[in-house]
């Protein structure tokens, strides 16, 4: 069996082709492995006589060379001769301009046309202005810590209070997190030559950021005893280890849709008039958030955000439900995340601060109840904290007023406006998902995208329909197939579905094709191609991103639709959580996109185009 394998420079050419002609392709490289080879055919008046066309579609041909390693002169063999001989695909082009083409071949140009497998295949890289052209053709982990001048001077500047950055997907908050955290730790290091704790904090969401913050951070800090002033922790377990540390013995934690099940089981037993989920975020939401601990106050709080509005009888009600329910918990040990983030802020209020300076990424997604800690573990003054985020970004519940918890970034704010990452085709095609809403600001404004621009332009996103489920697995294994024989690396390749049902398919698929995977959340393997939920996609970065599962019947689910009861607010906002996770997915893409949808695409992409 031969294969017909692709040239790495082939991977621009057939993003532009029409899905038609793209599945024409696939299908004539499938038949081709299967054995069951079309006929190639040579090509009167070429240059170089090894070149031959393949058809593709009525009007279309591929141009298709042998392996550079295939001396010449094998232009007599015959047919069956001929596909023994390994051939890569060079171009899809309309038949005339593809004869032309292979006609224009010259033999001594085919060794440098046909990059070898695993060499970096430039076509498939976005262009950008010429001061980007290096970063963006250095290895992927290397331009993962490249950074503008401009951007360096803002993390090396001195700020007589706590500073925030905002920005839109790729515009290089993140690694301006990291040289803070590394320039702070110098100068740490300068003025505390005897004091080697860690001085430093530097936090995120989840601990996929966390390690890969970590690893980029060894690059930044080569010397271990500067490099062992930063702590580097998820938000959740800095609240664990100060509790623990505290209290002696580990907190045993409980999620939302955990505690959710347990209360809705004794609510009904209870024949309480609110649903499970409903008390757990009131309490998350509006008395762990504003540091509720009298009833009076309760009663009298605005409850800003909630949908259901609550008279005092009812407020009454709830809160002494919750103070019972967590009462429980306190029996077994079993804590909430945010309330875990409050416990451990009262912690620190009572021994004190354990940091010199605090620097956090993805701020959008904290609770109120973890800026308080947050704003406990570092006395408050000059270089304090440095907090970066995009609110457009915002995957949580959370609403945060930073003013309200004593954190005063006024004067101190800087908006970034260029993406490093994602290519202006991607932004242009995924900018509509977000809708029109100006989002909230952490410093009590709006917060809008106005001017957001990227200074890279790459292939358009790839939208493939299909009609089955086992079609669009198919479709996606080609494709990504197709991205590795370009030479991207599979760790710097990720497939995302909305729901585990869809990974668990992809992942099938991919490994039935020989392709390794392992969890988008998993660190280390290079070989393996990253695979999860698009939950886990935040605050990633990958050369190529394939979303699968884009279809009505999936996206929005109709879990988070129903939740909403039918109040409109409620379904808005479970809108634009499902806006803000698509649109973030779509945005970890640096080269390419592909989306693949069943029937129907999801309603968030299809209202906007
Ligand atoms: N001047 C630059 N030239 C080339 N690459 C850059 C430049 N500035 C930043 N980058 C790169 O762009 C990428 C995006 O940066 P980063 O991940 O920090 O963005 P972000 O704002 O945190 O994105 P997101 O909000 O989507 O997570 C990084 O890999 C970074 O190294």
């Amino acid at each position: 069996m031969s294969a017909l394998a692709i040239a790495p420079t082939f991977l621009s050419d057939f993003t532009r082709l029409t899905p038609d002609v793209q599945l024409d392709t696939l299908a004539v490289m499938r038949a081709y492995q299967a054995g069951d080879q079309p006929g190639l055919e040579s090509v009167a008046g070429a240059a170089d006589p090894r070149v031959r066309v393949v058809s593709i579609a009525p009007d279309w041909s591929g141009v298709i060379v042998p392996d550079p390693d295939v001396e010449p002169g094998t232009e007599d063999a015959g047919q069956d001769e001929a596909h023994e001989t390994p051939y890569r695909l060079l171009t899809v082009r309309p038949r005339d301009e593809a004869l032309r083409y292979a006609r224009s071949l010259r033999p001594e140009a085919l060794p440098d046309t046909l990059v070898e497998a695993g060499t970096d295949p430039v076509d498939l890289t976005p262009i950008g202005p010429p001061e980007l052209a290096g970063a963006l053709s250095s290895p992927f982990a290397q331009w993962q810590i490249t950074l503008h001048p401009d951007q360096h001077r803002i993390t090396e500047a001195h700020f007589n209070g706590s500073a925030q950055i905002t920005g839109g997907p790729g515009t290089g908050k993140t690694v301006m997190a990291l040289y803070r955290a590394a320039h702070l730790a110098e100068l740490d290091a300068a003025a505390h030559p005897g004091d080697t704790r860690e001085s430093v904090l530097l936090t995120t969401y989840n601990r996929a950021l966390a390690q890969s913050l970590a690893d980029r951070l060894d690059q930044l800090l080569p010397d271990p005893g500067t490099r062992s002033r930063v702590k580097v922790a998820t938000i959740d377990s800095l609240a664990r280890s100060i509790v623990q540390t505290h209290t002696s013995t580990a907190p045993r934690m409980a999620g939302k849709d955990e505690l959710a099940q347990r209360w809705r089981a004794v609510a009904l037993a209870d024949g309480l008039p609110f649903s499970g989920r409903f008390l757990v975020d009131e309490w998350e939401q509006v008395i762990l958030a504003k540091g509720l601990e009298l009833l009076p106050d309760y009663i009298r709080c605005e409850r800003s955000g909630r949908v259901q509005h609550l008279a005092p009888e009812h407020r009454r009600q709830v809160w002494e439900t919750v103070r019972r329910y967590v009462g429980a918990m306190r029996v077994e040990g079993l804590w909430s995340y945010p309330q875990l983030a409050g416990e451990a802020a009262r912690v620190l209020g009572r021994s004190g601060p354990l940091f010199r300076h605090v620097v956090v990424d993805e701020a959008q997604d904290l609770h109120p109840a973890q800026w308080r800690m947050l704003r406990a573990a570092v006395p408050e003054g000059p270089d304090d904290l440095f907090i970066v985020g995009d609110p457009h970004q915002r995957v949580s519940d959370n609403r945060v007023s930073l003013a309200s918890l004593g954190i005063n970034v006024r004067g101190r704010g800087h908006r970034l406006r260029v993406s490093y990452r994602v290519t202006q085709e991607i932004l242009d095609w995924s900018m509509p998902i977000l809708g029109r809403r100006a989002a909230l600001g952490m410093d009590d404004d709006a917060d809008t995208l106005a001017g957001y621009r990227s200074l890279l332009r790459g292939p358009a996103p790839v939208v493939r329909g299909c009609e089955s489920r086992t079609e669009e697995l198919t479709a996606l294994g080609e494709w990504v197939r197709v991205w590795l024989e370009a030479g991207v690396n599979p760790s710097e390749i990720a497939v995302a579905g909305r729901n585990q049902w869809v990974v668990r398919g992809v992942t099938k698929e991919l490994e039935a094709r020989g392709v390794p995977t392992t969890p988008l959340e998993g660190a280390g393997d290079t070989a393996a191609v990253r695979v999860g939920t698009m939950h886990r996609m935040k605050g990633q970065e990958f050369r190529c991103v394939a979303l699968v599962g884009v279809s009505d019947h999936l996206l929005p689910p109709k879990a988070a639709l129903e939740a909403a009861e039918g109040d409109q607010v409620a379904l808005e906002h479970a809108y634009q959580q499902e806006r803000t996770l698509l649109f973030v997915a779509c945005t970890r893409a640096r080269d390419a996109l592909y989306v693949s949808h069943v029937g129907q695409p999801s309603r968030l992409i299809s209202e906007n185009w």
